[in-house]
């Protein structure tokens, strides 16, 4: 049955935090999201530029229409912007009884304010005692407790505190202000405290964190998660948006709530293109033995470079293409981490031409090259003996010279092919360059006709 979370929360027009963040989560969380818009801000990655908040009215409309209509199974807010506002939700949210996540929001991370100074009373007082999880921030703990928090001792101390002081049932200080190899955040929940934890992860996609994180808590409430599951699912999914954020602008980057469902998927998708191209290799053995060199062949294809950050996100062959009694053939499916020098390859080429995602490596022939000039294929040839010292002895430098050695040559777009001469032990190879290992098997058939 599908489940419907709401965000009564303010918009970013940079799409950062607020709705967008939440509505993301939501949808990758397997959620229906609906909306109650609170305030507009002007924002982008480093400023808040202008606020204007709706009437409370207008908020309680949103919340009712959805209400009349789907039901909701649970709801979280964000900016709420001024008194008059909170006390509206908290008295529609009592009424309605479903349950609710308040993400305290007082201060974007640019430093701008978000809620008036008299409206914390206000959501201390009567939206807190309405609300089923809290999820302050350092700060914003500070600000509820009037507590000085600069260990987890102290962030126990202040979470117990405002359960006692203003009912929230489940009320979360989370760890991303305080210091630590680890973001480690404290749940207080019936007389008892947990912990979750994961890697601080050194990043720049930060502005947003807070949104996703509670939005993420919502969703797994209206899916009728106990509140500790649904924060330990919350606390992998914020590490996944953070560790992949929106690398864009001038500031803190955007999380990225939907590399939780493209992550996955693009390796779904990875293996099957390469299963396809694997089909045109057996289909076409023969001719493809040709082609394979005595180190033999692999062919590997990376996921979206958005996503890719080492040869474990790069799908190939286990135990390569083998030229076996004149047919060529994969030695095993299509596997992540199969590959060590092809997949370096096509990481060093995606990161230069993200289009450039697939590669196989074939027999160096001086008439294969000619053929491949004849059909307008554009070529790098790269010298070895030429490379670096220090280069030679750098672990993974070699495959990332030969790389950048081609796209010196054809101007950063990735070329068809890339002639390597080889080396004292080295046997010279060509890499044959693609969009998908399909085009890149096409290419090879192409050029051995
Ligand atoms: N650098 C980081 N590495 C890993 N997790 C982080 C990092 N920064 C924040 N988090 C986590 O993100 C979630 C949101 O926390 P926080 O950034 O403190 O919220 P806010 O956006 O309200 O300031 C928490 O689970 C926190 O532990
Ligand atoms: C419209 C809007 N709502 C909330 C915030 C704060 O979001 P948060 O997740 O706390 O992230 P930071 O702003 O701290 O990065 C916002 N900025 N705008």
């Amino acid at each position: 049955m599908w489940r419907v979370a709401i965000t009564i929360a303010g918009l970013d027009s940079g799409g950062g935090a607020g709705i967008h963040a939440d509505v993301k989560t939501f949808a990758a969380m397997g959620v229906h999201g609906a909306t109650a818009l609170t305030c507009v801000t002007a924002q982008n990655t480093y400023e808040v530029r202008e606020v204007q908040c709706l009437s409370p009215a207008m908020v309680r409309a949103q919340i009712l229409a959805v209400w009349d209509d789907m039901g909701i199974d649970a709801g979280k807010t964000g900016m709420l912007g001024t008194g008059e506002i909170i006390e509206e939700v908290a008295a529609t949210v009592e009424k309605l009884g479903f349950p609710l996540v308040v993400d305290p929001v007082m201060v974007a991370k640019s430093g701008a304010p978000l809620i008036s100074d008299d409206a914390v009373d206000v959501l201390k007082k009567r939206l807190l005692p309405v609300a089923k999880v809290a999820t302050p921030n350092r700060p914003e703990a500070e600000r509820l407790t009037g507590m000085s928090i600069a260990s987890e001792r102290d962030a126990e101390r202040a979470a117990e505190y405002i359960h006692r002081e203003y009912g929230t049932e489940v009320v979360i200080v989370k760890g991303g202000h305080l210091p630590g190899g680890e973001a480690v955040d404290v749940v207080y929940y019936r007389g008892a405290v947990h912990k979750f934890s994961t890697p601080r992860l050194d990043s720049r996609a930060t502005h947003g964190t807070g949104c996703a994180y509670s939005a993420a808590i919502a969703a797994g409430l209206a899916k009728g998660l106990d509140p500790l599951e649904a924060v330990k699912t919350a606390k992998q999914f914020i590490y996944t948006a953070i560790k992949y954020g929106v690398a864009r602008g001038k500031g803190h980057w955007a999380v990225n709530p939907t590399a939780w469902v493209e992550i996955p998927a693009e390796r779904w998708r990875a293996v099957e293109e390469l299963e396809a191209a694997l089909k045109l290799v057996r289909r076409n053995a023969e001719r493809l033995a040709k082609a394979i060199p005595e180190v033999q062949s692999n062919l590997g294809y990376v996921i979206d470079p958005r996503y890719a950050r080492d040869t474990g996100d790069v799908a190939a062959v286990p135990g390569r293409i083998v030229n076996y009694m004149g047919e060529a053939r994969p030695s095993g499916p299509p596997t992540f981490g199969a590959s060590s020098h092809v997949a370096r390859k096509i990481l060093a080429l995606a990161s230069r031409d993200p289009r450039a995602r697939s590669a196989m490596n074939i027999r160096y022939d001086p008439e294969l090259v000619e053929r491949a000039k004849a059909l307008g294929f554009k070529i790098a040839v790269v010298d070895r003996r030429r490379e670096p010292e220090e280069v030679k002895k750098r672990e993974g430098g070699t495959m990332q010279w030969v790389v950048e050695e081609a796209l010196r040559q054809t101007g950063g777009v990735a070329p068809d092919l890339i002639v390597d001469l080889g080396d004292w032990g080295k046997e010279p190879q060509i890499t044959v360059v693609g969009k998908t290992p399909a085009e890149v098997v096409e290419k090879v058939l192409k050029i051995l006709s």
